[in-house]
């Protein structure tokens, strides 16, 4: 893995980055040159090539405007109608980095007005609010109609990590006033007023169209409730030595964000060239209801994209055929039902312990408790989800669980999660805390969905799989899900020979496994739109996913 790519699975906090930043600053890099570096690289990023004014430029076409021509070379990226840019500044470093951008922009010929209310600056932000000043670029302390009349761009450097308290007025009432003029908002960092950590608005905060990111991911920008503020999210890189992370997040950081690179180091999960099925993992999955047929086809399809070398499906009797037709390859167990179409017990004989991984619940509905509590007794990798998670949730999770000696993956939605973990915080809130709380106090390795699923293990590890679609948020699509992580959990477990996969070792194969879902919702939605994302479609983009060869 090249350094992009490692910088690329780092989150931190405000306080991990300052510590990061405190460590260049003590080795000998000027604060101020720092500083001019992010600049230029924010600069770039926004009238380079390929730059961001390009691609935003054409939204605004439509609004002809009679500037003279700007000779800069830099402007031949986008179109003549895109001059004028409103620059936010705020008192500390964030508006430092704002005021080096306006001044670039100025000298490349744009139309720069800088909105700055605040009275007292730090040190190096007021050095260049002061020259910015000299070269004649107009400073505004309110929101005022000039500022904002005709402006094509605005970038927000209020706060970046140093926001410490609510924001209040008159700052607030601008924040909003510049969210309800639908212009592209570029925020440097943050989106002023999200906090660093839990994505907390505080007060009001600026809904941006993108978010550059300086030089690691805040995690805040991971968080489900800041999405709506942070707009398309980027790192810009400004060279931090990997040395420093180290010293500050260890080798291996508590939490990363599940990358490209980091899921194809796992996937697909490697078949040595002398090997047979049993050797690639038998998953026993128990699913369906009469109620719910088609869940348990789904979750075995997801299963199928996994590569799991033997596949067995304990459904009730009655939905036997339908799952046979669906599925040729797979072992069909048709069991004993409920008068409601539910599995009233598993068939006789059937010895849970040949098995390497069982997942439960897609469709079981709640009448299916005995088997629920049979695979909860079983010593074998177990996955729950769905009516699975709610049956345990009415048993008690926590005292449930530590009877367990296998590993157990639990893969809640925002509303299992609470059944499941009622005494815990609510997961819509901050969701890297709930989920990694929930995986140490249950030991089990939890799966938080959402629009960020996040992963954590009992010793407090978290992944974040920090790209998904909303096209996911349908029927079914959990059920693929819970069919696809069971085979990479069945094949890792009988590939373990043995000795046992550890949780970090088995949890990195489950945030592996959410990267492909959630990646093959996007190549799905890329090419048949958000609309045409239905559970089946999706499983047939699971192997383009992984199979591209890239
Ligand atoms: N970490 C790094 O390595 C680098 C950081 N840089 C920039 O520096 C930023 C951090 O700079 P700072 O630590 O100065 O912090 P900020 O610029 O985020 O803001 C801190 C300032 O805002 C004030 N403040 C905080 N909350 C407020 C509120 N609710 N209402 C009013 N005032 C409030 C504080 O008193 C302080 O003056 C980063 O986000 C980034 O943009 C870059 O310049 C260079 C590299
Ligand atoms: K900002």
């Amino acid at each position: 893995m090249n350094r992009l790519e490692q910088i690329q699975q780092v989150t931190v906090t405000a306080q991990q980055m300052r510590d990061i930043e405190g460590r260049i600053f003590a080795a000998g890099m000027p604060v101020a040159a720092l500083m001019e570096k992010v600049a230029g690289a924010i600069v770039d990023r926004i009238i380079g090539d390929g730059g961001l004014v390009k691609h935003l430029g054409a939204s605004i076409l439509a609004t002809p405007k009679n500037y003279p021509p700007n000779t800069s070379p830099l402007y031949k990226n986008f179109p003549p109608q895109f001059r004028k840019v409103t620059i936010l500044v705020g008192p500390g470093h964030n508006g430092g980095d704002a005021l080096v951008v306006a001044r670039e922009l100025h000298f490349q010929g744009f139309i720069v007005g800088i909105y700055c209310p605040f009275p007292k600056l730090k040190e190096l932000t007021s050095q260049h609010a002061q020259y910015a000043k000299s070269l004649g670029i107009p400073f505004y302390e309110q929101i005022d109609n000039n500022l904002l009349k005709d402006c094509d761009l605005i970038i927000d450097g209020l706060f970046g990590f140093g926001l410490e308290r609510e924001i209040s007025d008159p700052i607030a009432s601008a924040i909003n006033q510049i969210n309800q003029l639908a212009k592209p908002i570029i925020s440097i960092d943050l989106p002023s007023g999200i906090h660093t950590d839990t994505g907390e608005v505080l007060g009001t905060a600026i809904r941006a169209t993108h978010t550059l990111c300086l030089g690691l991911w805040k995690q805040g920008l991971l968080q489900d409730r800041a999405l709506e503020y942070v707009g398309k999210a980027e790192l810009i890189d400004f060279d931090i030595p990997l040395a420093d992370i180290a010293a500050i997040l260890g080798e291996t950081p508590q939490i990363q964000r599940v990358t490209k690179a980091f899921a194809l180091a796992h996937l697909p999960l490697t078949r040595p060239p002398v090997t047979h099925k049993y050797k690639m993992g038998h998953l026993l999955l128990i699913c369906g209801s009469r109620r719910y047929a088609g869940g348990a086809i789904l979750t075995a399809l997801g299963a199928r994209a996994s590569g799991v070398g033997m596949l067995s499906i304990a459904v009730p009797e009655s939905i036997k055929p339908l799952l046979v037709s669906h599925l040729p390859e797979a072992l069909i167990i048709g069991c004993p039902e409920t008068e409601s179409g539910a599995i009233s017990h598993l068939l006789e004989g059937i010895d849970l312990e040949s098995y390497n991984a069982i997942a439960c619940g897609p469709g079981l509905t709640k009448d299916a408790t005995s088997v629920a509590k049979l695979v909860l007794d079983s010593d074998i990798p177990l996955l729950l989800d769905a009516d699975g998670l709610n049956i345990l949730a009415q048993m008690g999770t926590i005292p449930k669980l530590s009877k367990r000696q296998a590993l157990t993956i639990l893969t809640p939605h925002t509303g299992e999660f609470k059944r499941l973990f009622p005494d815990l915080p609510d997961s819509t809130q901050d969701r890297v805390n709930a989920v990694r709380e929930a995986s140490r106090l249950s030991s089990a390795i939890v799966l938080l969905k959402g629009a960020r699923t996040a992963i954590a293990t009992p010793d407090g590890s978290v992944f974040i799989v920090p790209e998904s679609t909303p096209a996911l948020a349908r029927g079914g699509s959990g059920d693929v899900l819970t069919g696809l992580l069971g085979g990479l959990v069945a094949q890792s477990s009988a590939c373990s020979c043995g000795t046992g996969v550890s949780p970090v070792s088995l949890a990195e194969i489950v945030a592996a496994g959410a990267w492909w879902h959630a990646q093959a919702g996007i190549l799905a939605a890329q090419e048949r739109t958000e609309l045409g994302v239905d559970a089946f479609t999706l499983t047939q983009y699971l192997i383009p996913v992984v199979g591209s060869g890239e």
